[in-house]
């Protein structure tokens, strides 16, 4: 299991870097793949990125099945396209226990490079949608907490830090 990193750690504001495509065919990778989903599946969440685990390269895994069979890779993802607005009241293994509405895209058109190390598209609408934009935020450096109000972080801030104390 791997550790995730909490807000306001510094270094999940991290920009990750691309991953060369050749290596995610190799053990090393493959086993890094592993350790994401056995933390994701163990948090419990449907979806972690590399930044969270402190590894600063694109990549991120999500599983938004009921039964944790439907598991998905993205590495290197790009929005292809984004439609319409949904609003969906988001929480983050790095923010624990603060939960906010967040407005993201709808449905979205996204290409990455999967498991297999083949390029592939996909669209995906509704939750998947919501936590794929999720994901990949957490590797641009940012956290659902940046959409708040100052004041709201200001408060977020403040009870995460109260829970750091107890
Ligand atoms: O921190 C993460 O990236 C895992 C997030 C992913 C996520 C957040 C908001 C909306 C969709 C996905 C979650 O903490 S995983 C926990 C969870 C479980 C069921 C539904 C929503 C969030
Ligand atoms: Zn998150």
């Amino acid at each position: 299991k791997l550790d995730i990193l909490e807000y306001p750690d510094t270094r999940l504001r991290t920009v990750a870097r691309p991953v060369d495509a050749a290596q995610v065919a190799s053990t090393a990778f493959q086993t890094r793949l592993d350790d994401m989903f056995e933390t994701m599946y163990e948090a419990p969440g449907i979806g972690l990125a590399a930044s969270q685990v402190d590894v600063h390269e694109r990549f991120m895994v999500i599983d938004v099945s009921d039964d944790r069979s439907q598991p998905l890779v993205f590495v290197n993802p790009e929005i292809l396209e984004r439609e319409g607005e949904q609003v969906y009241q988001e929480g983050c293994l790095s923010v624990p226990e603060i939960f906010a509405d967040v407005t993201r895209a709808n449905a979205i058109k996204v290409r990455a490079i999967g498991r297999d190390g083949e390029a592939f598209e996909m669209a995906a609408d509704g939750l998947l949608a919501v936590c794929i934009q999720h994901e990949m935020d957490h590797l641009a450096g940012k956290l659902f907490v940046d959409y708040l109000s100052p004041l709201k972080r200001e408060m977020v801030r403040k009870k995460l830090a109260k829970r750091r104390r107890a």
